[in-house]
């Protein structure tokens, strides 16, 4: 039963989207919140901030993100942010934004399948023990970027632990062809991005060494498989003063 008292106020950014309609639902249901705003493209933003929210979570587009960021960190109002897009000059500009309101916490996490954080870390965890690893990344055909940000961020991880280990750049001795043949170069790791209908979030790491190769998959198979770590992200923010990548940290 929903205690009104202790209920986290909720307002949803992208409600008429895919995951916002998804995150309305999760949050409506959840006993310890309460949806108290549901914003999409058009709607005034003030309209929160009205109606007393004290988190809002933000599954828009990465064009307008960084706004609806900006402006809720100004009123004082933590975010949970799933929305991708998030290069280092954006993740400083926020750290900026948060400086001058030290109560306010933002969480911006790449995925928020608790099966595709573990896929990460996983992945992080093998990359010093392989020559060889390339990320293949599949989502749906409505999706607007790539590649998706869970791949950059695990390529970044996946880097630095090369990094760490002391190894160089993989064995390659392919010349591309055709611009693109190889995927994207991230930290230089290859991500190749496939779109095709019928497909949700998925995203294989390849790892091959002598004789041998190790593959670690992850599916998201419905837009639900998101809403155990949103929830998660919501509960945790008001704690969180500051910025926080990733999901990893609010996991026991
Ligand atoms: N972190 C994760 O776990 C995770 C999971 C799924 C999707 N995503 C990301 O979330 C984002 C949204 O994905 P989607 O599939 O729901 O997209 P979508 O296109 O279905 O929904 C986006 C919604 O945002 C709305 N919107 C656009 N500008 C807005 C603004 N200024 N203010 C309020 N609403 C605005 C659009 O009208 C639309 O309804 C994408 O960046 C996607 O990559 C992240
Ligand atoms: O459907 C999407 O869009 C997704 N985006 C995220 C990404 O870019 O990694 C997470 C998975 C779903």
């Amino acid at each position: 039963m929903t205690n009104q008292a202790e209920s986290i106020r909720v307002g949803v950014l992208g409600a008429r989207g895919r995951m916002g309609l998804e995150v309305c639902k999760a949050v409506d249901a959840a006993g310890d919140m309460e949806l108290v705003a549901m914003l999409d493209q058009g709607d005034e933003l003030f309209k929160a901030s009205e109606a007393h929210a004290q988190v809002f979570v933000d599954f828009t587009t990465p064009d307008a993100v960084m706004d609806n960021l900006r402006w809720a960190v100004d009123q004082g109002i933590s975010v949970v942010v799933g929305t991708t897009g998030f290069t280092d000059e954006r993740l400083s500009q926020v750290r900026e934004w948060l400086a001058a309101k030290p109560g306010v916490g933002v969480l911006v996490a790449p995925n928020f399948g608790l099966g595709a954080v573990l896929m990460m870390q996983f992945a992080a965890r093998a990359a010093r023990y392989f020559d060889s690893v390339e990320i293949i990344e599949q989502h749906h055909p409505r999706k607007l970027d790539a590649p998706s940000g869970t791949s950059t961020h695990t390529a970044h991880l996946i880097a630095q632990a090369r990094a760490e280990a002391g190894l160089g750049p993989m064995p390659d001795a392919t010349k591309e062809e055709v611009d693109g043949a190889r995927g994207a170069d991230i930290d230089g790791v290859r991500v190749h991005s496939v779109r095709a209908a019928g497909l949700v979030a998925h995203q294989e790491v390849l790892f091959g060494s002598l004789g041998e190769t190790l593959t670690i998959r992850h599916d998201s198979l419905d837009r639900v498989s998101f809403m155990p770590g949103v929830l998660l992200g919501v509960r945790k923010i008001l704690e969180r003063p500051g910025l926080t990548v990733g999901l990893d940290s609010f996991l026991d």
